[in-house]
């Protein structure tokens, strides 16, 4: 039944209006899968790679759309997975680009959902996969390679933790991000929105940091349960391997390792974070395990540069005890198996797995069902904006039992 008997792959538009890989995937008694791939800005140099749509649609047409054409089942996500890797031939997905590879590899997947009746999620998951959900990370103020001219750390995330709910943790983050717009503008700065939908206004990160906090503060008063707050410094974007410092420009302040470490760590005491991702440079195993040694039992350190969803990374990771959770990016690596395979290798070993969108997207919803299919506890994917909106608002469907 799940026999695929079609792929067609095309390009359709991104956020950011860039364009992107969609696939369609059909199979023998009539299951269609259709997913896109997104696209980051602040990419990982060890990310599998992404090439430009229209080449990578001409090479997954040559060298995969044949391998699985009637050969393959879409019940069989390894299966499928594994016919892409063989197809591309290379480690980092160069050939067919890991922007097609991720879009069949997805679609295929809701083909399988759609021949059996089922949800994405429970597909992925089985019956047995728990009841818990993910905690939607939200960014509410944000800079980097994602805003020109505004905060040095890429991302201020408020993060929920105390929420009922996944509704109310959704509608939290927004209130969050409703918030610090009136702040903004009390201050002087209003501001618009980068990529991912957080205001990106033209002020440092001290200053950043105090409002949010006291938008967070607000809205916990308003909700009545515990809202924390996380970070995405995005740090191999703001280290200067020469000088072997980390260059915060919009505060016109330089730090070596030993003062990030610090910087970090007393951020993480001074504000209660509960989320720190990427605080250093993504070849810098050991300054990852000192931070994490320090305040590994008060906050999530989280890899995403250092480790693109990969599982080699995560192993060099584990065994030095660098961070204590993983970014989970399906398009990092290029398949579902593979992301899911870091994630079972990040729980089996104590590491939060937190399913990730990029700064570029679309309307797909693949993440939102990848998170509640794992039990990941956090999903990272924006608080504003359609293409956020998409998949925040399919976890309240899915927790509503109505996808
Ligand atoms: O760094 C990140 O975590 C992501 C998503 O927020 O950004 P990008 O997709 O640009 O890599
Ligand atoms: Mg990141």
């Amino acid at each position: 039944m799940t026999l695929i008997t079609d792929i067609r792959l095309r390009r359709i538009l991104d956020s950011r209006g860039n364009p992107t890989v969609e696939a369609d995937v059909v199979t023998e008694s009539g299951g269609f899968g259709r997913a896109a791939a997104p696209s980051g800005a602040s990419t990982g140099e060890y990310e599998a790679v992404e090439r430009p749509p229209t080449e990578a649609i001409a090479a997954a047409r040559e060298h995969a759309v044949p391998r699985l054409v009637g050969e393959a089942y879409a019940g069989n996500q390894r299966e499928v997975d594994s016919i892409l890797r063989a197809a591309d031939g290379t480690d980092d997905f160069s050939e067919i680009g890991a922007n097609s590879a991720v879009a069949i590899s997805m679609a295929a997947a809701k083909a399988g959902a759609d021949v059996l009746g089922a949800p994405l999620f429970q597909h992925l998951g089985g019956t047995f996969r728990g009841e818990n959900f993910p905690t939607p990370l939200g960014n509410v103020v944000g800079g980097g390679e994602h805003a020109a001219d505004a905060t040095d750390i890429q991302e201020f995330l408020a993060a929920p933790v105390g929420a009922p709910s996944v509704e109310d943790a959704v509608f939290a983050n927004a209130a969050v991000h409703a918030e610090v717009a009136d702040l903004l503008e009390e201050r002087g700065h209003p501001s618009g929105k980068g990529d991912e939908g957080a205001w990106a206004p033209s002020i440092d990160d001290a200053e950043a940091f105090e409002i949010v906090d006291e938008a967070v503060s607000t809205v916990q008063d308003e909700v009545g349960f515990n809202i924390g707050f996380g970070l995405d410094v995005a740090a191999a974007e703001m280290y200067d391997a020469d000088s072997e410092t980390y260059e915060y420009e919009s505060a016109g302040i330089s730090r070596d390792t030993e003062e990030q470490i610090e910087y970090i760590a007393d951020l993480v005491e001074e504000y209660d974070l509960v989320y720190v991702e990427d605080p250093l440079d993504e070849d810098d195993y050991d300054a990852f395990a000192d931070l994490t040694d320090e305040v590994g039992d008060q906050t999530l350190i989280c890899g995403d540069d250092l480790f693109v969803t990969n599982t080699d990374r995560l192993v060099d990771g584990i065994d030095r005890g660098a961070a204590n959770s993983i970014l989970i990016k399906p398009n990092q690596i290029g398949t579902l198996t593979d992301a899911f395979d870091a994630i079972e290798l990040a729980t089996q070993n104590g590491y939060d797995s937190v399913i990730s969108h990029r700064s570029g997207e679309t309307e797909d919803t693949t993440i939102a069902h990848l998170a509640v299919a794992t039990d990941a506890p956090f999903i990272k994917t924006g608080a504003v904006g359609g293409e956020r909106t998409a998949k925040l608002n399919e976890l309240i469907r899915i927790a509503d039992d109505a996808t």
